[in-house]
């Protein structure tokens, strides 16, 4: 136990952190050079396009330090974006020690910020490295400031690497066994291991990733998932190396994978602690939580045919997923689909994309809302998903509010700061770290999930970064606003909104429309309402839009061909009446105040 490392590295997108583990892959020769996929942690297709890594992974490697000592080195991934906090702290609980990695010419940014305090607080030996030193932009000097200002480590040894040329990796192999401390625990204690993730795989149905913190696992026994009581039977257990090499048994201290007779991902839920039937743990290890989903929108199918294809998806993609939430949902606009709770937007943006590519489903989204708690008029405390469903009458409806750690060059803070108040914001500390500020707001989520993140980024020139987590409920004057066209209430379209900017927000979405829907064989009436009352009207004029008029004389299959391209443009357009709407305008309310 006394040669086995297990660490995590803690970056901000982008600066390098699945570089880095594919050079410490490389150089302790868990693959060949042929087999040197690039950026081999990142498992998912969507995750290696967009550079994100999602579901956490361990890869288990062999070290030979200079003293000839032979090390075991388990690197846990751990993802990278705000959405997936919970799953960075569950890897997080897993390690000793992590490596700080923080990009040479863009110097710290809120993301590496939170996880980094989140393992200082978990007591990790946290080592600084700073990556990307081959970039001209580099300022090294700069970061090890900002690191001590900012985060208030000790960064004068701070490591010096390139991932991308291999300088320096030697150095940060060498400081991990040296620095970080071996696992505690101990063999001949009842076993307590801890599920950092669990994903189906087709050949062995659930796999889950665990670390063994007391006792030791083998192949045949018997186990319970502590939290459910649930009793399986171990049937394989092994390391990623990062090849799945199967194996009889974990030792006290080790990470590997698993896999018993359980159905779903949800009889292996992340955090949990496994202990063995016949000799069990007295209690399970700590902090063990589960994730809720926190923001909703629907999905329907462009085509009603593919309502059961899409059933189909969503349970597939939730075998792998346990922070994916769906229940049916009918739609009088939208017809027959699915009410689906997200982790946050970049979840719901990646759950979207792998239906449409992976299951080849065409849908229509609607834009996503938060969920308000609200006290109906019995008096019973009632989670609202969905503003189509808030009755005429109600108590109070509160919604949830998050606390932002906003960080950011000096010259930008004015137009962060008016932002922020902009989207109902309460400024709750500042502090000036060297050239950086870092801003603490309360901030609805509701104005989050709109467009905060874009905005952000452009009013700061792309420098601020942000990171997030749930506060509290707070009581409010909401709304809901309707959108009526031609007289007739389009269900998804509705939202839930503060009443201060239901006026503004009522004739920005009318506006929005006009210019999303294009114009039909009738007049199409745009209202915006509270209740009956009109509070923003727009019309698009009828218009026959003829597309083979350009086309002359009799060329028949060039008018087949125009004829054709418009009925694939309908494809995504939902008749409402006997008004065509665009997928867009589902949207629309999320782009109206930008
Ligand atoms: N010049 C230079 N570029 C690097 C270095 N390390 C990584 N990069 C580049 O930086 C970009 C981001 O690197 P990744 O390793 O994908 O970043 P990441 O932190 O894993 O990003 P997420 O997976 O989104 O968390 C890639 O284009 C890399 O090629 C380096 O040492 N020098």
């Amino acid at each position: 136990m006394k040669n086995i490392r297990n660490f995590s590295i803690i970056a901000h997108i982008d600066h390098g952190k699945s570089t880095l583990a594919d050079r410490f892959i490389q150089v302790c020769g868990g693959l060949t050079e042929r087999e040197m996929d690039k950026q081999v942690l990142d498992s998912m297709d969507i995750e290696r396009e967009r550079g994100i890594t999602i579901k956490s992974q361990a890869v288990c490697l062999e070290f030979k330090s200079k003293t000839g000592d032979v090390y075991q080195y388990n690197l846990i991934d751990t993802p990278g974006h705000v959405d997936f906090s919970y799953e960075v702290s569950r890897s997080l609980a897993a390690c000793e020690g992590a490596l700080l990695v923080v990009d040479a010419a863009q110097g710290v940014e809120a993301q590496s910020v939170a996880n980094c305090y989140t393992a200082i607080e978990m007591g990790l030996e946290v080592i600084p490295v700073i990556n990307k030193i081959d970039l001209p932009s580099a300022d090294v000097e700069k970061v090890k400031l900002e690191i001590e200002e900012i985060i208030g480590i000790d960064a004068s040894d701070a490591l010096l690497v390139s991932a991308k040329t291999g300088q320096g990796i030697d150095d940060v192999l060498e400081a991990i066994a040296g620095l970080i401390p071996a696992p505690k625990g101990s063999p001949d204690e009842p076993l307590q291991a801890s599920i950092i993730d669990s994903w189906f795989d087709n050949y062995l149905g659930v796999v889950s990733l665990i670390r063994v913190f007391n006792g030791q696992l083998k192949v045949k026994d018997k186990i319970q998932i502590m939290s459910l009581k649930s009793d399986q039977l171990v049937e394989g257990l092994g390391k990623f190396t990062p090849k799945r090499t199967p194996g009889t048994h974990l030792n006290c201290g080790e990470v590997g994978y698993l896999s018993a007779s359980i159905k779903d991902v949800h009889g292996a839920p992340v955090g949990d602690t496994i202990t063995l039937t016949q000799n069990p743990a007295k209690k399970a290890l700590d902090g063990f939580m589960q994730s809720q989903p926190r923001v909703f929108a629907g999905l329907f199918p462009t085509s009603a045919e593919d309502y059961q294809n899409l059933r189909e998806a969503l349970e597939k993609l939730r075998l792998n997923d346990a922070s994916l939430a769906f229940e049916p949902e009918s739609s009088t606009a939208l017809g027959f689909g699915f009410r689906c709770g997200f982790l946050g937007m970049l979840h719901m943006e990646v759950v979207q994309e792998r239906i449409e590519r992976e299951f080849d489903i065409d849908m229509v989204t609607t834009a996503p809302t938060v969920v308000y708690e609200m006290i109906d008029k019995s008096g019973n405390q009632v989670m609202l998903d969905n503003p189509a469903d808030l009755p005429a009458m109600f108590e109070e409806i509160r919604e949830p509010i998050i606390i932002a750690n906003i960080l950011l060059p000096q010259d930008h803070v004015g137009s962060v700061i008016s932002l922020c108040i902009e989207k109902r914001g309460i400024q709750k500390n500042m502090q000036y770290l060297g050239n950086q500020v870092q801003l603490t707001f309360e901030l609805p989520l509701s104005e989050v999930v709109l467009d905060f993140f874009d905005r952000l980024k452009s009013v700061s020139r792309g420098y601020a970064s942000f990171e997030y987590e749930f506060s509290h409920y707070l009581a409010g004057p909401f709304i809901r606003l309707d959108v009526l066209i031609n007289g007739e209430r389009v269900d998804a379209l509705s939202i839930l909104t503060h009443r201060d900017n239901a006026q503004k927000r009522g004739r920005d979405l009318t506006d929005r429309l006009k210019e999303l829907i294009p114009r039909q064989m009738i007049d199409v009436a745009i209202q915006a309402a509270i209740g009956s009352q009109v509070i923003a009207r727009t019309t698009v004029k009828a218009f026959r839009k003829n597309v083979t008029a350009k086309c002359y004389g009799g060329d028949a299959s060039r008018k087949k061909k125009l004829l054709e391209k418009q009925k694939a443009g309908k494809k995504r357009m939902k008749q409402i009446g006997r008004v065509e709407v665009p997928q867009a305008a589902f949207l629309a309310i999320l782009k109206v105040d930008s």
